[in-house]
């Protein structure tokens, strides 16, 4: 016999909690994040009651009505109507409630009661609540509302078992809302929203100074933008500065792994794909991983902290100028991580154009597969020269790379919007999370769940794709006597010729045509594919065992070096990207609109880059 699990789904306004509230209850690890609009799919996990009977719980994107606005938002309606397909309508709702925002909160409560649904209110939130002086009476909140109030602390796992035992009791009850509450019209049910909840504040002091304080400064018209930029410059300056020690010291150990497997592998097949294959590429990218850790160490910092929320606020003056909104601004920066969750957090824009036009734009906002690719070339051609107190040169050209994408990304959108995308701006209306302490927890996991994408990338896609490279590179093998590298005669190599036409012209030359292609299945390939290469064409062990930034500065001319950074900037190499824009635009129009404009952008960039330099004499 199976047990019959009934299904509970999570639903409220955005940043509430929910998401929260779901990895306590379930032990699952959704993201979480101090700003609205995080979640924007549906996901599910089981949890026990306290007498060990099964439950499924659904985490819903926050939504601010039945009615919806943007995509996730029609993802909550269908859930809690029942209307998504293959899915069962859920037995009760957990409905999940900002104590410091109750009046606005309830009006979505309110239309939710109305279903009748065995419900169960968390009143979530408290400690925030109570930090800022403000108390609540959940018991007459409780009697207001119908159903059982259980104040909560989701991420202090508080009031945790209180709503579980409620919720029990209401789903064997099969019981909904005592009084009916359908209010038929939006404004009747904000007045009672209201009136609710100023009945059910106890007491209140007006400690909320502080955080007006804090954004008097923050998002300040003039303070605020300037405050934003050397954030992010500081940023940028520590992810080479503070990642050099670690990153040299994960160089050593590949170096001396590679050392290791030369003198106790016999020399062959095998130890040239295990030296110059996998320990020369995906070595070459591993040691990216301290700074993708210290990138991520900030970006979540800001987003813990609440101060993310108000980056958004402040580009939104800016964004405005180039016909988008700050809604486009949280999806945008998920892109600096990577483009693929950053284009599905595209579905909280209501604007259909709004949306394309931010779907297009976020591969050019610089991934951090780009890391790699960008470092590498940095530290091998850039003079690590201090141009002021804490500024290095290093950093400052990084920070130029990732602004270089930015305008970018400001000038396309400019010219979708007034083209195949047209029109204007919509307007942007965000509550602004409450500042908070990050809890270190918190940090540490989202660090950990950061690092672990990442090497696992390197051990799956980046692994796959070295070996298979390796292979092309090494057969058929250069005769003796030839004239030609190993490299070039090559399969790989003679695929690559193919290419070399087109992009000779921009100052690349047939190994870098050669790790363009197989970096089309990840930016940070192109690291990997340059290492192997040159291992592999390597006229010694002592050459082979140089660190690939020495090999380029050897090799390549600085026009060069600065036409690939450009590339990089713009070339859309990354399969995913392409088809998670797919599956997002219903189609493979827009997909290889991208692809074309970002290529062809790519080839200009790097060309006027290439020419400039040469004829500067660089
Ligand atoms: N202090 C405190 N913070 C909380 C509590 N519950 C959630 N948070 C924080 O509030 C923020 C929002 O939490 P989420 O769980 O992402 O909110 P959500 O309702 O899922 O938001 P969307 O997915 O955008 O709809 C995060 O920074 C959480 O760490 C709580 O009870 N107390
Ligand atoms: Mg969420």
């Amino acid at each position: 016999m199976t047990v019959h699990q009934p299904l509970i789904a999570l639903v409220g306004n955005p940043n509430a909690g929910k998401s929260a509230l779901f990895n306590a209850l379930t032990g699952a690890r959704q993201k979480i994040a101090n700003y609205p609009g995080v979640t924007v799919e549906r996901k599910s996990g089981r949890f026990t009651f306290a007498d060990g009977r099964p439950g499924e719980l659904i985490d819903l994107p926050g939504s601010y009505s039945l009615d919806p606005t943007s995509p996730d938002e029609a993802v909550t309606r269908d859930v809690v109507m029942g209307r998504q397909t293959g899915e069962r309508r859920p037995e009760a709702l957990i409905i999940v409630l900002d104590s410091a925002n109750l009046d606005q909160h309830l009006v979505f409560a309110l239309e939710l009661l109305a279903l009748g649904l065995p419900t169960v209110v968390a009143l979530n939130m408290v400690d925030l609540a109570e930090r800022d002086g403000l108390t609540l009476d959940a018991a007459r909140l409780a009697a207001d509302l119908g159903v059982p109030v259980i104040p909560t602390v989701a991420v202090r796992r508080r009031g945790l078992a209180e709503l579980a035992a409620a919720l029990d009791a209401v789903i064997l009850a099969k019981q909904g809302p005592h009084a009916p509450l359908g209010e038929p019209d939006m404004r009747a049910r904000r007045r009672r929203a209201e009136h609710i909840a100023n009945s059910a504040i106890v007491s209140q002091t007006d400690s909320r100074r502080w955080t007006d304080r804090a954004d008097g400064v923050l998002l300040h018209p003039f303070a605020g933008p300037i405050i934003l930029f050397a954030l992010l410059f500081i940023i940028f300056q520590a992810v080479f500065s503070w990642a050099t020690p670690f990153a040299d010291a994960l160089e050593a150990g590949a170096a001396a792994l590679g050392e290791l497997a030369t003198a106790t592998i016999p020399e062959g097949f095998f130890r040239s794909m295990v030296v110059d294959g996998v320990i020369a590429g995906v070595g070459s990218v591993v040691v990216f991983l301290p700074q993708i850790i210290i990138l991520f160490f900030f970006i979540l910092l800001m987003e813990a902290t609440g101060y993310m929320a108000r980056a958004a606020f402040i580009m939104d003056r800016m964004m405005a100028g180039v016909g988008l909104s700050g809604r486009s601004f949280i999806p945008l920066l998920s892109s600096f991580a990577c483009a693929i969750p950053g284009i599905m957090a595209t579905r909280s824009i209501s604007d259909e154009k709004d949306r394309l036009t931010t779907i297009l734009i976020a591969p050019l906002m610089t991934c951090s597969a780009r890391l790699p690719v960008y470092t590498v070339i940095i530290a091998a051609f850039i003079p690590s020269t201090a141009i002021g107190p804490g500024i290095g040169m290093q950093g400052l050209v990084l920070f130029g790379l990732y602004v270089f994408g930015i305008i970018g990304a400001m000038v396309v959108a400019l010219v979708l919007r007034s083209t195949v995308a047209k029109g204007g701006a919509s307007g942007f209306l965000m509550e602004m999370p409450k500042y908070q302490l990050p809890r270190l927890r918190d940090l540490a996991l989202g660090l950990w769940q950061r690092a672990a994408l990442f090497l696992r990338r390197a051990g799956t896609i980046i692994f796959a794709v070295t070996i298979g490279l390796w292979l092309l590179l090494t057969y058929p093998q250069v005769p003796e006597g030839s004239s030609m590298s190993q490299s070039e005669y090559s399969a790989a190599g003679r695929i690559a010729g193919l290419l070399e036409p087109v992009v000779a012209p921009i100052g690349f030359s047939r190994d870098i045509a050669l790790a363009l292609i197989p970096a089309m299945a990840a930016r940070e390939v192109a690291v990997s594919a340059l290492a192997t290469t040159y291992a592999i064409d390597a006229p010694d062990e002592e050459t082979a065992a140089l660190a690939l930034g020495e090999r380029l500065a050897g090799r390549w001319s600085l026009p060069t070096a600065l036409a690939f950074l450009a590339w990089f900037v713009f070339a859309p190499q990354c399969i995913s990207t392409i088809a998670v824009t797919k599956r997002e635009t219903n189609g493979w129009k827009w997909p290889m609109f991208m692809l074309a404009y970002l290529f062809g952008l790519a080839w200009v960039a790097a060309g006027i880059t290439f020419w400039t330099a040469t004829a500067l004499g660089l």
